[in-house]
């Protein structure tokens, strides 16, 4: 049987990905986004030489042990002190307040002694010390964030500071799932005889929607070319970018999801490529329309969603691809078989050392071992099983 090596498929798929599409955003519209241009300071941050103590300003040099300094006015976060620091001089100064005009220094109130207008200090001065210069977070024309970096919590705090009320991101694609088979029920339905509940939509939905601007579930398509028909013309009506289907893409007479996709308008690319799970895989285009169908068994759906979907994902946006984890193996692999093996593990530490426990099961329909799971190893075709300690390539999953 012809199966594709994986790394060919994938480039296959990615070769289909259309280029980055930008669109503008309100930053307050803009978690889990990515970036389609940079993020550069248009100011310096901060704007002025700031305190960061609540304390006293003054010159190092005017600072001495017993020596007291006259207080001549206060700077405040907001409002800055309008003079100068001159010999001798001190000014009373806040977190986040402008530095004062002659002064070089600040020195935190609980090392500064009071007296009426006057103040001496406990310690010595450090000349800058507890002054952050302007400019010392970014200056202008600095690139704070690189074109592909995805806007979490941090990125956006510091697109914010550096005064960015909109950005421009990449546009996402419109994702549709469909699960097919006469057996399925969806979840939280009584179960009669011979059925099984509909669990990959509901996975798959997770699992890409931090990378598509909707991902529309269209329900259970039965095993049967009327059905399936009507819910494919409803589907291509609604113009989705990705088309996922799972189920029926095995060679079973009841396997009908290929020959109706075919009759549609897709145009098949390949179908199954030499990995476990996930063997069954089969992709194509409808146009512009990334059409892919998934094996309906449940860990081979989200295996191959991570092996090869999420990467087409992320390639859309104009993220990087998410390198291998290169891990010591906290318990023996056995031999793998032809196909390259993503044997689910979990990263564990183990004696003080973070490794990769592997777990044994490698059904395609064991679930709950998926479940456990936080990453695959890689295990190349023919493999004959590694050792406890040797260093293996992991991919993490299971991550936006
Ligand atoms: N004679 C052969 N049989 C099979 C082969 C083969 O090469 N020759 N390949 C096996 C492999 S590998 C896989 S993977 C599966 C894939 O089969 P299908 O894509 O046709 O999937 P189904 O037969 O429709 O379902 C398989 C299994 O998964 C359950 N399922 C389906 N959809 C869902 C869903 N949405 N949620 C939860 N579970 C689902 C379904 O009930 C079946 O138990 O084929 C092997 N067979
Ligand atoms: O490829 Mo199937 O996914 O081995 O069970």
């Amino acid at each position: 049987m012809n199966l594709l090596p994986v790394d060919e498929a994938l480039n296959r798929i990615l070769a289909r990905v259309p280029d980055v599409v930008c669109e503008r955003v309100a930053l307050s519209d803009a978690a889990g986004r990515v970036l389609a241009e940079p993020v550069v300071a248009s100011h310096n941050q901060p704007p002025f030489n700031a305190s960061a103590m609540d304390g006293y300003a003054m010159r190092a040099a005017d600072v001495a042990e017993g020596t007291w300094l006259e207080v001549i006015g206060m700077s405040q976060a907001g409002a800055g002190f309008a003079g100068a620091v001159g010999e001798g001089q001190a000014v009373r100064i806040f977190t986040g307040a402008p530095l004062p005009e002659g002064a070089d220094t600040v020195i935190m109130q609980e090392e500064a002694e009071r007296n009426g207008d006057l103040v001496r200090f406990t310690t010595p001065a450090r000349l800058g010390h507890s002054v952050r210069p302007r400019g010392y977070d970014f200056a202008v024309g600095d690139m704070i964030l690189e074109r592909g970096t995805r806007l979490g919590a941090f990125q956006l705090a510091v697109a914010a500071a550096a005064n960015t009320g909109t950005v421009k991101v990449a546009k996402r694609p419109k994702v549709a799932l469909l699960a097919t088979g006469d057996e399925l029920v969806m979840p939280g339905t009584p179960l009669g005889p011979d059925q099984i509940v509909a669990s990959n939509s509901v996975g798959l939905a997770a699992s890409l929607a931090p990378f598509a601007e909707t991902v529309t579930d269209f329900g259970i398509a039965r095993d049967s070319r009327e059905n399936l028909d009507a819910v494919l013309r409803e589907i291509f009506a609604s113009e989705p970018d990705v088309v996922v289907t799972t189920g029926g893409a095995s060679v079973g007479e009841h396997d009908l999801v290929q020959a109706a996709l075919v009759d549609h308008g897709v145009t098949l690319d390949f179908w199954r490529i030499n990995m476990r799970p996930g063997k069954p895989l089969m992709f194509g285009t409808r146009g512009k329309t990334l059409v892919f169908g998934l094996p309906g068994n449940p860990v081979s759906a989200l295996v191959t969603a991570e092996i090869l979907l999420k990467p087409a994902l992320r390639h859309w946006l104009g993220l990087e691809p998410v390198e291998p984890l290169r891990l010591p193996l906290l318990g023996p692999t056995p031999p793998n078989t032809a196909r390259r093996h993503f044997m689910r593990a979990r990263i564990v530490m183990l004696d003080g050392m973070t490794g990769l426990l592997p777990i044994s099961e490698t059904d395609s329909g064991h679930t709950s071992s998926l479940a456990a799971a936080d990453a695959l190893i890689v295990q190349p075709g023919h493999d004959p099983g590694q050792t406890t300690g040797t260093v293996v390539s992991a991919l993490p999953i299971g991550l936006g």
